[in-house]
């Protein structure tokens, strides 16, 4: 009896479903012959103007999201127009996102920065056979209208290629190389200023804890100005503070969304209002070229052809004055082009460095133990370390690997594209098109460094205790395109570390103010502010 009771609800519930489909139907096909009617005389006029524009969205939606992708390695799916950028909006950490997009597509794949395909090379056999095999197809840069304008068109040597780029690298690759080996100039010029480093920390540190930035910065921008320009600053020099502000600023008006726009379309860099943090970039860019034209004005004043030269700003000079009383052609040389290498330099030799050192002192304060280690093997060495030191250091040398693999600067390594079609492993990257060698996801990559979120730099060591070469470790990338300033940079971190972990110790202030390891994206990757208990250390 239940049961038949329960047949008949259901049959009912059923027929009742069953008409208001039938009702819900036919009342959308009424409404839709209601609205054909109303509409009918502008869908007849409209119509074929309608078929066309649905037409052309439908192959703009097939060539962005099928013909595009077709010859590209796989990668996350792309949505239309911004392409993976909420993926990298919503991810809580951009660089994990990266190297398990790696595990899932392989060592190579495609991201999407908005509708620009962006290839990531990240395995390292890859990497070599593109890199360096092939350095020729694929070193060339992503010119853009932001970097056109802050270099005035094509100049400097980061964002420009071919018989240019090879003649300036060489060139300024050659004056380093001859600073650095050849007369031991670099090394006097780091060490003068890691020396009056140490008494300026000597000084403040008493005054209780202290944020390490401003002086790792006042220090590493007076061994590049020095380099560059022959001139230093004061640590309390206001000037040379201002000009710090400038390019902290540069790197966060540059992270600016609206710079995105920008490069798809330089014509809103004109509309009010939209247009602030273009403005807020080129005021930045006044301030830079003025400070290069007041160096280069002052060595003009001061030049001697044929002197020893003592900073790179002479060494150029020179090598223009011989090409013209030689009757040599003058290539590539000029005074604008003088102005623009220098500015890369600077900005290249400053931010990557500075950022780097306050990782690493980070490091050393979140890692009591390791700092001890070094020291105890630093304390065999006289009080100032230096470069002829280096070999024998090794766990420092360990150290200071594994605070560049922590550090990962760049999440997105400098932007390099193609120089022609290229065909290869059965893809078809055009000319122009933008393929990276993607080494942050090399230094976080499990494969390579296992528990790679860990702080170890015992994993640069072998069983006998010797350093360890990974291929992987490629903090200055690879191929043609390699950093140019690779051996200052190396000599400048060996050096600091050195001898700032001789003579000083680094801890948490308190339990209260420990600092965190926490990324903070930019141009490059920086971690929070922090203050650090500074104490000199009894040699
Ligand atoms: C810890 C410090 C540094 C790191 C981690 C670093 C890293 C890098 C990386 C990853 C690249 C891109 C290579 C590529 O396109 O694949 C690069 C390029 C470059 N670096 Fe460095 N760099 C450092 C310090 C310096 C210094 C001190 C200088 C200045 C002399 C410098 C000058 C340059 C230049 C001029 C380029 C462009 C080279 C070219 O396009 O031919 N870097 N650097």
């Amino acid at each position: 009896m239940l049961h038949r009771n329960f047949l008949q609800a259901s049959r009912i519930a059923a027929m009742k479903d069953a008409a208001i489909k039938v009702c819900a139907m036919a009342g959308t096909f009424y409404a839709g012959l209601a609205v054909l009617k109303v509409f009918r005389n502008w869908i007849l006029f409209k119509g074929p103007l309608l078929a066309i524009g649905i037409t052309l969205i439908a192959i703009y939606i097939f060539h962005e999201l099928y013909l595009k992708r077709r010859k590209l390695p796989p990668g996350p799916t792309p949505l239309l127009a911004v392409g993976n950028m909420l993926n990298l909006i919503l991810a809580k950490d951009m660089d994990t996102l990266f190297v398990q997009w790696k595990q899932k597509y392989g060592g190579i794949y495609t991201f999407w920065m908005g509708p620009i395909p962006m290839v990531f090379v990240s395995d390292v056999e890859t990497m070599k056979r593109y890199f360096v095999k092939h350095a020729d197809q694929f070193s060339h840069r992503w010119r853009n209208f932001i970097t056109d304008a802050m270099l005035d068109g094509f100049n400097g040597v980061v964002q420009i290629d071919g018989d240019k780029w090879r003649e300036q690298r060489r060139f300024s690759l050659h004056v380093l190389r001859d600073f650095g080996v050849g007369r031991a100039l670099m090394e006097d010029k780091i060490m003068h200023q890691v020396n009056i480093l140490i008494k300026h920390l000597e000084s403040i540190s008493q005054n209780g804890p202290m944020t390490m930035t401003e002086p790792i910065a006042v220090c590493v921008g007076n061994i590049i100005n020095d380099m560059l320009f022959g001139t230093t600053f004061e640590h309390t020099d206001l000037h040379f503070q201002k000009m710090q502000k400038m390019l902290d600023k540069q790197v966060r008006v540059v992270m600016n969304p609206l710079m995105g726009l920008y490069l798809v379309a330089p014509w809103t860099t004109q509309i009010p209002v939209i247009n602030a943090p273009w403005k807020e970039l080129m005021e930045i860019r006044e301030v830079l070229w003025n400070f290069l034209g007041v160096q280069i004005d002052d060595h003009t004043k001061t030049f001697v052809p044929y002197s020893e030269a003592t900073d790179f700003t002479y060494a150029y000079m020179n090598e223009m004055h011989d090409r013209r009383v030689n009757g040599r052609d003058m290539g590539f040389f000029s005074d604008k082009q003088l102005k623009m290498l220098l500015l890369d330099l600077f900005f290249a030799g400053m931010e990557t460095t500075v950022t780097t050192a306050k990782w690493g002192i980070l490091m050393l304060m979140l890692h009591p133990e390791v700092q001890k280690k070094a020291q105890e093997e630093l304390d065999q060495f006289p009080d100032r370390i230096v470069l002829a030191d280096k070999p024998r250091l090794t766990y420092l040398n360990a150290v200071i690997n594994e605070i560049q693999r922590m550090a990962n600067i760049l999440p997105f390594n400098l932007l390099r594209a193609v120089a022609e079609d290229v065909e290869i492993d059965g893809y078809r990257f055009p000319a122009g098109s933008m393929v990276l060698p993607q080494i942050s996801i090399a230094l976080n990559d499990p494969d390579h460094f296992p528990e790679a979120e860990k702080f170890n730099p015992d994993r640069f060591l072998d069983e006998n205790g010797n350093l360890r070469k990974i291929d992987a470790f490629m903090p200055f990338s690879l191929g043609k395109r390699q950093c140019l300033g690779e051996s200052l940079a190396r000599a400048e971190l060996f050096l600091i570390f050195a001898n700032l972990l001789r003579n000083f110790e680094f801890h948490v202030v308190d339990e209260k103010h420990r600092p965190s390891a926490k990324r903070m994206y930019g141009l490059t990757v920086s971690p929070e502010a922090y203050s650090c208990d500074v104490r000199r250390r009894r040699c």
